[in-house]
């Protein structure tokens, strides 16, 4: 049984997978302090959060069974990823859920700034019928500048031509190219300051973001300009707004977030006539809420079942492509480093992956942690060692590992080997996918074999003698033990060969000890699948 804490307010429907699964135990907790935090989230095997709890490290390293934390929504600046990827904590989010939504408000956003909707609201309902003071502009035929060009940038902009806006965009990964094909002029943030009229960030916060917008960009933006942000606060110097407003650079702002949520009841932001607020809603719809716990609770689910998933923010993202092709192999690249990691005596040096055939083609990087994981779990544990952390472990602990490619195909359309070297010896093991039959360990050292890697075996190595078959039968025989399936691999005759027995059940010390005391026969190891 898993038990997973939801610690912010999140969909009741966009959990309700949780919730209906028979292993797991959800349980809402909203509005706890770091303190309390820390007190109980031993317990739990998974984290749900929106915005408003900070994942510290105290309460990351506190989380003994933890496995992921999930974020329901986009941004992670909450989390502590560096804490959380040291300690092999996965955290995923939902990156797509929520587009559509903040896009809207970000549009809703942009016109009560046009047209002065909240001051003139408030002044209404006050009692004052005033026409002259909320004299606003059009969008059509204006220019906005978006800075990052991603999801929401992206919709923006998408949107803002309908409204008949010229658009100019800048994101490091616009190119001229992408540029056209959405219709919109690629530009520099000077550019973009010094000639819009509307401008919108769309960035995550990071060192580079942080006051982006400030001072040395007031001195050069064109007057009257607009400026909405519904990323992150920070992205904009507050203080500088505050500034180009009341020195007439700037017409007005339109704020969903800020550096400090909430803001002080002083913040001079909340009493200004030409800022407007809201208290970051740009994901609070119905449908961004339910989307996003969906998304999120289908990935916790995956992670604590050990299955594939998707959208971990500390380990580098996997492009669709590629997780077509590598995805049918994480099961079996794990399982590769495990069998050799049990199959191979002595202290671990160097891991090497050989991919070849049609997977040298892509970045296998996020298959060789499967594989990793596989080895040093055997050794650490697999509630330390994942698909997170497998690479950080092993630099931690000197563990070499190597990558090699080759496109030449042999026998298999891919072809996967593991060779594992410790302080006493090296052995190796290559698999791969059969269509039709699944997952298949094909090599063993140099011997073919042919084996499902599932359920208990044991592998033994000894001299090619006429009689060992059948002692190793005899003896396992007399012990209980019913051999399944038997492949027998050599070199040469009478030279060095290997024994693959699967077993019924699991095959005691004393039964692999007293198979290496039989004449000719040099080492047995029990290995699980
Ligand atoms: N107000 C809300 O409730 C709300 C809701 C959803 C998302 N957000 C925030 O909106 C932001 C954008 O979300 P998204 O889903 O579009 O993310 P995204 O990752 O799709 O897009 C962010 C873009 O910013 C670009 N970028 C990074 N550094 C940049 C820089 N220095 N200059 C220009 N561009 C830069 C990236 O290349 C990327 O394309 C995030 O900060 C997210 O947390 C806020
Ligand atoms: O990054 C996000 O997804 C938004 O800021 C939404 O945050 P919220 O889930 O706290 O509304």
């Amino acid at each position: 049984m898993f038990k997973v804490l939801v610690s912010d307010p999140i969909s009741d429907q966009g959990i309700q997978q949780l919730v209906d699964a028979p292993d797991i135990i959800v349980e809402k907790k909203p509005g706890l302090s770091e303190d309390e935090l820390v007190s109980i989230i031993g317990e739990y095997d998974a984290l749900l959060v929106r915005s408003q709890t900070t994942v510290t490290e105290k309460i990351l390293e506190a989380g003994k069974k933890l496995k992921v934390v999930g974020r329901a929504g986009v941004g992670v600046d909450n989390i502590n990823l560096e804490a959380a990827t040291k300690l092999g904590v996965i955290v995923i989010n939902a990156p797509d859920g929520n587009t559509i939504t903040t896009c809207e408000h970000t549009f809703a956003m942009m016109m009560a700034l046009a047209r002065h909707i909240p001051q003139a609201y408030k002044k209404t309902t006050e009692g004052t019928w005033d026409r002259k003071s909320f004299l606003g502009v059009e969008l059509r035929n204006k220019t906005l500048g978006v800075l990052g060009m991603g999801r929401i940038g992206s919709e923006v902009a998408k949107r803002a031509k309908a409204f008949g806006m010229n658009i100019m965009g800048y994101d490091p990964f616009l190119t001229e190219e992408r540029a056209q094909q959405q219709g919109i002029t690629l530009a520099t943030v000077d550019e973009i300051v010094r000639n819009a009229d509307f401008m919108t960030v769309h960035t995550p916060l990071t060192p580079e973001t942080k006051h982006m917008i400030s001072k040395a960009q007031f001195e050069v933006m064109k007057r009257g300009m607009r400026i909405i942000n519904c990323a992150r606060g920070g992205i904009i110097d507050e203080g500088a707004l505050v500034e180009a407003i009341d020195t007439g650079i700037v017409a007005g702002a339109a704020f969903d977030v800020f550096e400090a949520e909430p803001p002080a009841a002083d913040h001079p932001f909340l009493n200004h006539p030409k800022i407007i607020v809201t208290p970051h809603l740009g994901a609070s719809t119905i449908e961004a809420q339910e989307n996003v716990a969906i998304d999120v609770s289908e990935q916790v689910l995956h992670i604590l079942r050990d299955e594939p998933f998707m959208n971990a923010v500390n380990m580098p993202p996997i492009p669709a492509e590629v997780r077509k092709v590598l995805e049918p192999y994480f099961e079996l690249g794990e399982k590769l480093g495990t069998f050799i990691a049990q199959s191979t005596e002595g202290a671990v040096e160097d891991i090497t992956v050989s991919y070849s055939g049609e997977l040298s083609e892509v970045d296998t990087q996020p298959l060789t942690r499967y594989i990793v994981r596989g080895v040093l779990s055997h050794y650490l544990g697999k509630d330390t060692v994942n698909v997170v952390n497998s690479m950080h472990i092993a630099k931690q602990r000197s563990v070499n590992i190597v990558v090699n490619k080759s496109r030449a195909a042999h026998t298999f359309t891919n072809l996967v080997t593991v060779t594992l070297r410790t302080n006493k010896e090296t052995r190796s093991a290559a698999g791969t996918l059969l269509a039709g039959y699944g997952a298949r360990i094909v090599q063993i050292d140099n011997y073919n074999i042919d084996l499902t890697p599932v359920g208990h075996f044991i592998l033994i190595s000894h001299n090619d003698k006429p009689g060992i078959i059948g002692r190793v039968g005899t003896l396992l025989g007399s012990n209980d033990v019913n051999i399944a399936t038997m492949q027998v691999g050599r070199q040469d005759e009478g030279g060095s060969a290997i024994m693959v027995l699967r077993v019924d059940k699991g095959t005691p010390k004393e039964v692999l000890k007293q198979l290496t005391d039989l004449p000719e026969l040099l080492t047995a190891k029990e290995v699980i699948l």
